[in-house]
């Protein structure tokens, strides 16, 4: 197993630059998940690193060799696509005892390699069938099975159970994860699935245009997202983003949602990174963390609520304050109609500030 750098990388396909100086260091045995859009370059990224593609610049070491230059097959990295790209007419032993062939391997070894892999993947019963036999999380199972065999130094996979149906992609995310547990392999996935992002990643690396937006455990990315695109490309329901003014008021200022004269109040000590000018910034909230109260309380603000989209185990409400809208989660039937009046009131620690022309999110470093 293996650290994989990438330094400096760009890629050009043609005039088209699809990743932008992309600095990355993935540790020996870590699980990194590459998280974006369509057509962000994640799968390019995961490409390069395996050598399917060459980049215009910079540099990919693993284990501290440059291998930028080498081929695929020259850098002992396995890889697994979403089609499942297996021997049709081999059984599912001969398909992954297949890569042992090719470094001369005895015949016990290979026997005792083979069924090793196909215990911890839970295939054991299915060795002998072929794949047009097998169900497709099976057949998964099997190709990652073929690239584990021979013990690669990283094992990368692009979206290796988008094809799947959602049920069965729960289960395979709950498998995958045992797997690297029991491999401890450095693996990188690409996925455009936050929740396979979550659930699998020690880090997440999130993409956008070509340019790497933050790298983070999953709980930092969610809680704190870097700029507004992380803002709001992770987390279900998207994070409300309202441009804000601030007005002093007494240890701390008013936040005032466009249109709306009283504002919420915020502590000093919440906005110590935040400046002042009119027009420079947006707050953002998550919706878990806008409350409805059918009651006045003091600092809430009134508001009517504009819609509901009931989830069953809780509603998401829109209200409109001013002429901002804030979406909240409630109890499931905690606002009864649209049109409603209710009080709104924020959990000010668990708000975020962005400056609005770089996007990035205003905080104390430390
Ligand atoms: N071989 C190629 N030639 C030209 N352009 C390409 C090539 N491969 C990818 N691209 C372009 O590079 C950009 C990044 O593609 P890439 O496949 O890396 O994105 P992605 O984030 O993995 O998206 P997806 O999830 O759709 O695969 C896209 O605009 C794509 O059209």
């Amino acid at each position: 197993m293996a650290e994989i750098a990438l330094r400096d990388v760009q890629k050009f396909f043609g005039p088209n630059q699809v990743i932008k100086d992309m600095n990355l260091v993935i540790e020996d045995g870590e699980f990194i998940v590459m998280l974006g859009q369509s057509g962000c370059g994640k799968t390019t990224t995961l490409r390069a690193i395996a050598g399917l593609e060459t980049v215009t610049e910079g540099t990919i070491t693993i284990d501290g060799e440059e291998v930028q230059d080498r081929r695929a097959a020259d850098r002992d990295i396995a890889f697994v696509f979403q089609s499942f790209s297996l021997y049709p007419h081999m059984t599912v032993y001969e398909n992954i005892a297949f890569p042992l062939r090719a470094v001369g391997m005895s015949t016990e070894e290979r026997d005792r390699e083979v069924r090793e892999v196909a215990e911890v993947l839970r295939i054991t019963p299915l060795l002998d069938r072929r794949p047009s036999a097998l169900s497709g999380g099976d057949m998964q199972r099997v190709a990652i099975g073929r690239a584990l065999v021979r013990r690669p130094k990283a094992l990368l996979m692009d979206e290796p159970i988008g094809a799947l149906d959602a049920k069965l992609r729960e289960e395979m995310r709950a498998e995958i994860k045992r797997l690297h547990m029991a491999r401890n392999s450095t693996s990188v996935y690409v996925t455009h699935d936050q929740i396979e992002a979550m659930s699998l990643a020690d880090r997440i690396v999130i993409m956008h245009d070509g340019v790497l937006q933050q790298i983070g455990a999953p709980d930092e990315v969610y809680l704190r997202p870097a700029n507004l695109f992380v803002a709001q490309f992770v987390g279900s329901p998207v994070m409300n983003v309202e441009p804000v003014q601030l007005s002093a008021n007494g240890d701390g200022a008013h936040v005032h949602l466009a249109g709306d004269g009283t504002g919420f109040h915020f502590d000093e000590g919440l906005l110590s990174a935040v400046p002042r000018d009119a027009g420079r910034v947006s707050l953002g909230i998550r919706p878990e963390a806008v409350h409805l109260s059918h009651e006045e309380s003091a600092g809430a603000l009134g508001g009517v609520t504009t819609n509901i989209e009931p989830l069953g185990s809780h509603d998401i409400v829109d209200v409109r304050i001013g002429e901002a809208r804030l979406r909240a989660r409630t109890p499931a039937g905690f606002v009864a109609a649209e049109g409603a009046p209710v009080w709104v009131s924020l959990d000010t620690g668990e708000a975020h500030f962005f400056d609005n022309e770089t996007g990035l999110a205003l905080r104390e470093a430390h």
